[in-house]
């Protein structure tokens, strides 16, 4: 296997046979303050699938032994039991039996980049309101359809909208279709995002590869594993090292010089905070100071999830801004999601190109 060269530190790193060096700059310490969990109810009326209440805070007096919020009882439910098997099963079924399909490959749309399920062929289309037990989009860029068909030769399923931390969603939530795509059949997760450039040799436009992750909602104790283990779904204590499959990284280096766009495509570490503001200047020197090279508000739960349940994992970033890491009076240091949406829009073709040709290269080895 070739090896690879990773944006990190001060120069880039190259990565052979799964060992780095990567995080030249050493560890600094961020503060962070943990946000509380959302506080939920194990009824029907709540969190769990289905409960009008979801994601929010149990108003059921009739609550058993719990805390209390003006005099109403809270009673926490942990976040691996707000979707248990069963329900992940009845999803899945739902999708296979509608759309006749068991998808192999299952991609997660980044703001703005909806259009890579718009190349879908022989679509079949699920609103996620139709869907039951489906939580909905609420973030522009984010149509909130399932979609379902074949992308060159091989039967995939694109998520056209994510669930974010910061709509109010736990995480098990956020990443609850993970779970629904491995149910369904998929082995391999495509997770691509919008993301904040921190590492300065990074342009607007460019493509980060990723191939390691710093989950900042992890270090503050919060995690979409958290709760009582089902080993169906995978082990109480997975590893992440390797999350993100190499030889993937390898054939996407390589389709992105015989697209042309080489000097576009780098390869490092993403971090999720959990937004919905944009970071402080002090927030990315930390980061940056972590060895992060790009920041956004995804992914990390996602690939969490998919690699306890063991997919095969392919991300990448679309550095839709750059980050300021030094102090300025700049107005363009300030992202918006305007710009967001306008660079991802006019990034859209190379992005869907890549898909295309990579899961191309995945269903002709597995013919
Ligand atoms: O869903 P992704 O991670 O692509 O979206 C990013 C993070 C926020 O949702 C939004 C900020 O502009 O874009
Ligand atoms: N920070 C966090 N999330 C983002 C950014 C950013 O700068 N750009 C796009 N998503």
């Amino acid at each position: 296997m070739t090896g690879y060269k990773v944006a990190n530190g001060n120069g880039s790193t190259n990565v052979t046979n799964g060992s780095t060096n990567g995080h030249s700059n050493g560890l600094s310490s961020a503060e962070y303050t943990a946000q509380e969990n959302p506080t939920m109810c194990s009824r029907d009326c709540c969190s769990g699938p289905g409960g009008s209440n979801r994601g929010n805070t149990c108003t059921d007096k009739k609550g058993g032994k719990a805390g209390s919020l003006n005099g109403e009882k809270i009673i926490p439910t942990p976040q691996s039991l707000l979707y248990p098997y069963e329900v992940i099963e009845e999803i899945a079924d739902f999708i296979v039996k509608g759309s006749g399909m068991r998808p192999k490959i299952g991609i997660i749309c980044g703001s703005g980049l909806g259009s890579l399920a718009d190349i879908i062929q022989d679509p079949k289309i699920f609103e996620y309101e139709k869907i039951p037990n489906f939580p909905v989009s609420t973030v522009e860029g984010h149509a909130g359809r399932l979609v379902v068909g074949t992308l060159e030769g091989a039967t995939v399923m694109a998520m056209q909208g994510r669930f974010h931390f910061y709509e109010g969603y736990p995480l098990a939530k956020c990443s609850m279709p993970v779970r629904v795509m491995k149910l369904c059949g998929v082995e391999y997760l495509f997770a691509t995002n919008a993301a904040g450039g921190i590492n300065p040799r990074f342009a607007v436009g460019d493509i980060m590869l990723m191939h390691d992750h710093v989950n900042m909602l992890g270090f503050a104790g919060n995690s979409p594993l958290q709760g009582p283990n089902d080993p169906r779904f995978g082990p109480r204590f997975p590893a992440l090292v390797n999350s993100y499959n190499k030889d993937l990284i390898n054939k996407a280096i390589e389709i992105g010089k015989a697209m042309g766009i080489e000097s576009n495509i780098h390869v490092g570490v993403y971090s999720c905070l959990g937004g919905p503001n944009y970071e402080t200047i002090a927030e990315l020197k930390a980061l940056r100071m972590m060895g992060v090279d790009a920041v956004g508000m995804s992914t990390v739960h996602e690939v969490i999830t998919a690699r306890h349940c063991d997919m095969k994992v392919f991300a990448f970033s679309l550095i839709t801004n750059k980050c300021a890491t030094e102090y300025s009076d700049k107005k363009d240091d300030e992202a918006n999601h305007e710009e967001v949406m306008a660079v991802a829009k006019t990034r859209q073709k190379a992005c869907c190109e890549l898909v295309a040709r990579l899961i191309r290269e995945i269903h002709l080895a597995s013919a």
